[in-house]
């Protein structure tokens, strides 16, 4: 799978630069040999006039050396040097088998991918609000990357949304690639018959969106200049189809909290708390007295700190390149019965790594001296990359249920670090919390997922929100409780009514 992972689709670039290479070599084997009988051709062609423009054919032909070249030339070279070259073109074989043996070596992306990455496209426009039409120009919320769609890209956008059942931002994109189209340099008849495509789906779209009157009407537009057009069956169908209700689906409501976190804007709070203040602290251990912690608190109980410059862009680099080497994932959610599922509620790709090599030992006793926990209890750190619109739906990351006892406790805490900014997008968010965090590449982020008491706590949901442009890196460490009774131990009295309103 390609598109979940900016990694894998590096893979793709290249399948892309091999087809580019073998594309155009074949062309310049082929464009020689067209030079080729081009050329045998003209001579032949001499050959042949000279001979028929003779005063008397018949004596050219009387001549035995005409007669055998005649017989020659249609026996042998027509075939040899024409007919056979063009009929089986080993240069087309080898060819063929190139591109054949690419697909095996890189794989080659199929149908399901385009939908990936045009449901990632589609998540993005849902949570920025992004338009069809900005997106189509490469425009970014107000930055331009200068790589505006063209119209068939469009429409195949909005196919893609249509097979999806995703009906309104169909038909937003089917709108723009009908624009694009009637300002493109298509020929004149082509651009009519392309249109007919697009409205024969715009139709389709708003009958799907309970509006058969305006599907009507485009499909009367199609056939009026183009009577035979699909769209005729179309049109059965569509009136044969009695209008069911559509129900709509509703948003569940942490929905409108996640999109504005996303965004960078915090929800309104009914009171202002105390601004929280960023700080250096030397005295957590030994540790850090020539180099402080530079803390940012971002919430306070439950608390939620950011250490700034935990790694450096080396230790990041090696930690990556570990990871390249072990084999990428695409990240799978626990689904019921443990049972691990890949839904779209997780769109990234991810691996393991455990704490022995050099730099994986200096990440655990960050994480240790940090967190005060004994990295026994630990979880293997999990790298994990976002692709096109990748995402990590709201989510606590404790299990929250009767665990096995080789789970040594459920998920007391979380330490994320960053191993990439990201250029857009992709921020961390707390819907319950009103916190929302930009990702910055070298710090880690820390909170407590259970209470003293190991009750779980529920106010800690959280999202990776979709990124936007960028490749968003990230390696979480989980510690468990099972280790930890002396390094965080349970009050006296119990602190879990603290998120009891917060369950759901
Ligand atoms: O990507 C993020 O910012 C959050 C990731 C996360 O919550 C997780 O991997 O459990
Ligand atoms: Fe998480």
């Amino acid at each position: 799978e390609f598109y979940s992972s900016v990694d894998s689709m590096h893979e793709l670039a290249q399948v892309e630069e091999e087809l580019l290479n073998a594309t155009r070599s074949y062309l310049e084997s082929q464009q020689k040999q067209l030079d080729f009988y081009r050329r045998y051709v003209e001579q032949l062609k001499r050959e042949h006039e000279w001979a028929t423009t003779q005063s008397k054919l018949d004596e050219y032909l009387g001549h035995p050396l005409h007669a055998f070249r005649l017989i020659k030339r249609l026996v042998q070279d027509w075939d040899a040097l024409i007919l056979e070259p063009i009929v089986d073109n080993d240069a087309r074989e080898e060819f063929s088998a190139h591109v054949e043996a690419l697909g095996t070596v890189f794989g080659y992306p199929d149908q399901s991918e385009l939908q990936g990455a045009v449901k990632g496209l589609a998540r993005l426009q849902a949570v920025y609000n992004l338009t069809a039409s900005h997106l189509a120009d490469g425009v970014i919320n107000g930055v331009s990357y200068g790589s505006d769609l063209r119209w068939r890209e469009c429409y195949e956008i909005g196919v893609q949304l249509f097979d999806l059942g995703e009906y309104q931002r169909s038909l937003e994109w089917l709108q723009v690639a009908v624009m694009l189209l009637q300002n493109s340099p298509e020929k004149e008849e082509d651009v009519e018959h392309y249109l007919s495509d697009i409205r024969e789906y715009a139709s389709m779209a708003n009958f799907e969106l309970g509006n058969p009157k305006k599907a009507g009407i485009l499909l009367n537009q199609i056939l009026e200049s183009q009577p035979t057009h699909s769209a005729q069956q179309t049109r059965k169908y569509l009136e044969s189809r009695a209008l069911g209700k559509i129900d709509q689906e509703t948003n569940p409501t942490w929905l409108a909290n996640y999109t504005m976190l996303c965004q960078g804007r915090r929800l309104p709070e009914e009171r202002s708390a105390d601004p929280l203040k960023c700080y250096l602290d030397g005295k957590r251990h030994a540790y850090f007295t020539l180099a402080p912690l530079q803390v940012e608190p971002v919430h306070l109980d439950p608390d939620i700190n950011v250490y700034h410059g935990m790694l450096s862009a080396n230790q990041i680099l090696s930690i990556l390149d570990e990871a390249e080497k072990m084999q990428m994932f695409r990240s799978a959610v626990s689904g019921n019965g443990g049972n691990s599922t890949v839904k779209d509620l997780r769109v990234s790709q991810q691996t393991w790594l455990d704490y022995k090599s050099a730099v994986m030992k200096s990440v655990g006793r960050i994480n240790e001296l940090v967190s005060g926990f004994d990295m026994a209890g630990a979880e293997y750190m999990q790298v994990a990359n976002y692709g096109v619109g990748g995402q990590y739906e709201p989510h606590p990351d404790y299990f929250g249920v009767n665990l096995p006892v080789e789970f040594k406790g459920d998920r007391i805490s979380t330490s994320m670090f960053y191993l990439s900014d990201v250029e857009q997008g992709g921020y961390t968010v707390f819907p319950k919390l009103n916190v929302f965090l930009p990702p910055v590449s070298g710090a880690l982020v820390m909170w407590h997922n259970l209470h003293r008491s190991l009750d779980v706590d529920a106010r800690t949901l959280h999202a990776g929100c979709p990124v936007i442009v960028g490749s968003k890196r990230i390696g979480n460490i989980w510690v468990h409780s099972g280790y930890q009774e002396f390094r965080r131990p349970c009050h006296l009295t119990s602190d879990s009514y603290k998120s009891a309103g917060y369950q759901n």
